[in-house]
């Protein structure tokens, strides 16, 4: 398998579950159920109209104009302009709203943007709000669970005259697929969408069977766009199927021209004196309907048949840039194959589930020629060229947890996420899938502010809030007890100290695993990694991934160097020698890959 493909396989922001453990995280909101509150979802379908172009599409609609007149039609459309602005991975995120396997935790923003596409599959049943109105419930059950229509004897008698409705059955009987919408809004503002109890696992068809049955909101405001700039329906369908793989995406394969009827007479009847015309490049012609101009078919296939100039394949770039809709800070997938890495990581969570006293830990850490890791201690000093850091992002995405201590967060500021392409915030869905920031500070030295970046990450819905891990006498007040939770975060705190009353790293990664952290990948810096670089706790790391950089940086910066050993007759010794080293260039960067433990120190790992 090639590495990019691969690569996306191991993505965490759809296919794998391994970040959605089912347990509340600490900080997380609780949830409360008392009053109703309706859903409002027009504010989704302005953000969607604002997304586009400002000359194509009209201006963001509400209740209030969306009777009023014509909206400007686009002069001379170019042939590559879409009708769709759909939001990135559309097609995976709407699977994966649509089959709820495990809890989902998303921003209210990323909501707003999907719910509109997947809302066809889901009734609302019922909601309720907390008192203060921050947290609000909303069930929702399969449309799918309504009896396709009422046992004859118990409908009441149509009006003389009336024929009853044509109702189609449906295939699949009924569906007893039940889910519950939480929203917490405050500083750190979520969506948690999970199955309810009484809910059966799975639905009982597909999702192209609900979007058979039901037209999504999504896809039908974009019908509404077309149609409050006067354009016939019929045209605005089949302009529609000039985009058939959007449309599908979006979850509008079975969209009808009566459908499309439908949207434009809402509007019609309040512009009866508009008069519709087709798209530019149609036309109409009695008794054949709309059809595609000869001369807009000409146009159409001279531009197509334009040879796209290609460079040659030794000039393809090997970081391409990113999609331009996605963060500025995006980093592209990269091309180039990082299969060496695989033996080095976590396995994935269906082979390893099972709960284990101690996570996966991998130390990962940029060094000079002279084994620096920063210019000086304070200082943050860029080590990894443009590939070795989308490397770094890419192990960041297949753990569960980043580690660092707080000499390196005071230093460097650092955001602590996964900026790679798909991840959650970077054209993914949801924060739930971007690894926890924890920071060892056991006296409470980060003052914590929302400006930090790891909290200003964490709002944006780009990556998760810190957990801190501090020692009993840390002085946390609850100012910032209540802000760290407000965000998503928490303290933690430990007991266990060795003779240096330094934290036991032990207790550390025990009390990750049993939050349910799967695997750690520990960044930093000097401090923390000298230390687990010592014999005491090599049993607890299962492997190292170190980039070289072609530099010296001196006497002056931070080194990683663990104790020396002696050997029994009082000999210098290496103080450690990795196993199984692969050394692979990656740019200007070599990396070493090497396995440090020995024996499982996991629960029911193997021996
Ligand atoms: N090139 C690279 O890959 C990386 C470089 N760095 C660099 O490393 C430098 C920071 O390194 P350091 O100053 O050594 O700070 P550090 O990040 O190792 O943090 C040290 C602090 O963490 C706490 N700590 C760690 N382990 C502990 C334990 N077992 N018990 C109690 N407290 C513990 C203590 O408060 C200690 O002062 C920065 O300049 C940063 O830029 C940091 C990470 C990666
Ligand atoms: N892999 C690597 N290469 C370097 O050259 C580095 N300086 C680091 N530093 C680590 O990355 C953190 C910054 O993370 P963000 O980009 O802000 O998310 C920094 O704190 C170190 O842990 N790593």
């Amino acid at each position: 398998m090639d590495h990019a493909s691969h690569a996306r396989k191991a993505q965490p922001h759809i296919e794998s579950p391994r970040r959605c453990n089912g347990r509340r995280p600490p900080g997380r909101p609780p949830q409360s159920e008392d009053t109703s509150t309706p859903v409002d979802l027009t504010g989704a379908l302005e953000k969607q109209a604002q997304r586009g172009n400002a000359n194509d599409l009209p201006r963001p609609h509400s209740a209030a104009n969306n009777t009023g007149g014509v909206e400007p039609r686009p002069p001379g459309r170019k042939p590559a302009d879409s009708l769709f602005d759909i939001p990135p991975n559309l097609s995976r995120i709407r699977r994966l709203l649509f089959e709820c396997n495990d809890p989902i935790e998303i921003t209210q923003e990323e909501f707003d943007t999907y719910w509109p596409f997947i809302d066809n599959v889901w009734v609302k049943q019922r909601s309720n709000a907390s008192k203060e109105g921050l947290c609000t419930s909303d069930y929702y059950m399969c449309r799918l669970r309504r009896p396709t229509h009422r046992p004859s004897e118990t409908r009441p008698p149509l009006p003389e005259g009336k024929r009853p409705r044509k109702k189609r059955s449906r295939e699949g009987g009924t569906c007893n697929f039940q889910i519950k919408v939480v929203r917490f809004e405050g500083a750190y503002s979520a969506v948690t969408i999970s199955r309810t109890p009484g809910s059966d696992s799975t639905h009982t068809h597909d999702l192209d069977y609900s979007d058979r049955v039901k037209r999504n909101s999504g896809v039908m405001e974009f019908v509404r766009r077309e149609s409050v700039k006067g354009y016939l329906p019929s045209s605005i369908y089949a302009k529609f199927q000039e985009e058939p793989e959007k449309l599908n995406e979006a979850g509008g394969r079975s969209l009808t021209v009566t459908d499309v009827r439908n949207v434009a007479a809402k509007w019609r009847i309040q512009n009866p004196e508009v008069q519709l015309v087709p798209h530019e490049g149609y036309e109409y012609q009695k008794g054949q309907g709309i059809i595609k101009s000869a001369t807009a078919n000409g146009i159409n296939e001279t531009s197509q048949l334009q040879p796209q100039p290609q460079l040659p394949s030794q000039m393809q770039p090997t970081l391409p840039a990113p999609s331009p809709q996605l963060p500025p800070d995006t980093l592209a997938f990269p091309q180039f194959s990082l299969e060496f890495l695989e033996p080095y990581l976590p396995t994935l969570p269906t082979h390893h589930s099972e709960k284990s006293e101690f996570p996966h830990v991998t130390l990962s850490y940029a060094t000079s020629m002279d084994s620096k890791i920063s210019l000086r201690a304070g200082m943050q000093t860029v080590l990894s060229g443009p590939e070795a850091k989308v490397m770094t992002h890419y192990l960041r995405s297949r753990h569960d947890a980043i580690l660092i201590g707080v000499g390196t967060v005071l230093a460097d500021n650092p955001g602590l996420n996964c900026r790679l392409e798909g991840a959650g915030g970077f054209g993914g869905l949801g924060r739930m899938w971007q690894p926890r920031p924890v920071v060892i500070d056991p006296t409470g030295r980060w003052p914590i502010h929302p400006d930090d970046r790891m909290l200003r990450t964490a709002v944006e819905g780009k990556g998760r809030a810190p957990w801190v891990v501090v020692s009993p006498g840390a002085p946390i007040n609850s100012d910032r007890l209540m802000m760290l939770k407000g965000y998503g975060g928490d303290f933690l705190r430990i007991v266990e100290y060795n003779r240096d009353w330094r934290l036991r790293w032990e207790a550390i990664l025990r009390a990750l695993a049993s939050e349910g952290i799967k695997s750690v990948m520990i960044e930093g810096g000097g401090t923390v990694l000298n230390e687990l670089l010592n014999p005491e706790y090599t049993n607890f790391i299962d492997s190292i991934i170190v980039t070289v950089a072609p530099t010296y940086l001196g006497h002056g910066g931070v080194g990683v160097s663990p104790e020396s050993k002696l050997d029994p007759q009082g000999n210098p010794n290496a103080a450690l020698n990795p196993r199984d080293v692969k050394w692979t260039p990656l740019g200007q960067n070599v990396i070493m890959c090497g396995k440090i433990r020995l024996q499982d120190m996991r629960a029911g790992a193997p021996p």
